[in-house]
């Protein structure tokens, strides 16, 4: 059975909560950043595009149904399709949160980040949250590519990295997706401290056993 209007008009206060805590903490700045919720008749909430996540007005947030129409709200963000891309290969995400902040941009522009895995496992949180980070080359933001950049990634991957842009991250929930935002971006901090010093990261097998005992994010 679908949400009713009372559970949806709840899910958008969440989504002005999540945007106001995320751009009060400095995680995105500006109009930057977007966060979508999946919705039970296969529709989503996303917020609008050129929405300052720190002020959202949850009656103006956008709903779009399954195909993707605009229902209520304002104009969606311009990365509608890369939520909606994101969605598809990942059935198990209900809420996506896409931000600019600073430190896993700053790894997002290094030259020689490994585009199979951005970030090591340097802690056992980020293994639990976040997993192997992939980096998706540079796209324009708003370029329809870049769905389909991100759509060959996702079914393994609850988090991506968009070269000289910002993460992506899925998550069950709204706020697991935040949880692993944070945990994203605090962990790009320690990987920016680290460099040069050759830093003692996870080694396989623990990775190994932190996936066969709580799952791989
Ligand atoms: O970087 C961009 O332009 C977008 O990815 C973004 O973060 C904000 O775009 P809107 O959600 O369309 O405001
Ligand atoms: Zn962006």
């Amino acid at each position: 059975m679908s949400q009713s209007q009372h559970d949806i008009n709840v899910l958008r206060e969440q989504i002005a909560t999540y945007g106001k805590s995320l751009f009060d903490r400095g995680l995105t700045m500006g109009a930057s950043g977007n966060i979508s919720q999946r919705l039970d008749d296969g529709g989503w909430l996303m917020t609008p595009t050129n929405a300052c996540l720190g002020r959202l007005d949850p009656a103006r947030i956008s709903r779009l149904d399954a195909q993707g129409v605009l229902i209520d709200g304002d104009a969606p963000t311009k990365e509608h399709f890369l939520h909606r891309a994101m969605y598809d290969e990942r059935p198990q995400s209900g809420a996506i949160v896409h931000l600019h902040s600073t430190h896993s941009v700053a790894v997002s522009c290094l030259p020689d980040v490994n585009p199979c895995e951005c970030i090591p496992p340097l802690t056992a949180y980020y293994v639990m949250r976040v997993g192997k980070l992939p980096l998706v080359p540079y796209y324009m933001p708003g370029d329809p590519a870049l769905g389909d950049a991100v759509r060959g990634l996702a079914g393994k991957h609850c988090a991506v990295l968009l070269a000289n842009h910002g993460p992506v991250v899925a998550g069950k929930t709204l706020e697991a997706a935040v949880y692993a935002t944070e945990e994203l971006e605090e962990t790009a901090k320690l990987f920016l401290l680290l460099q040069g010093k050759n830093p003692r990261g996870m080694t396989p097998e623990q990775v190994a056993e932190l996936e066969a005992r709580f799952g791989r994010p």
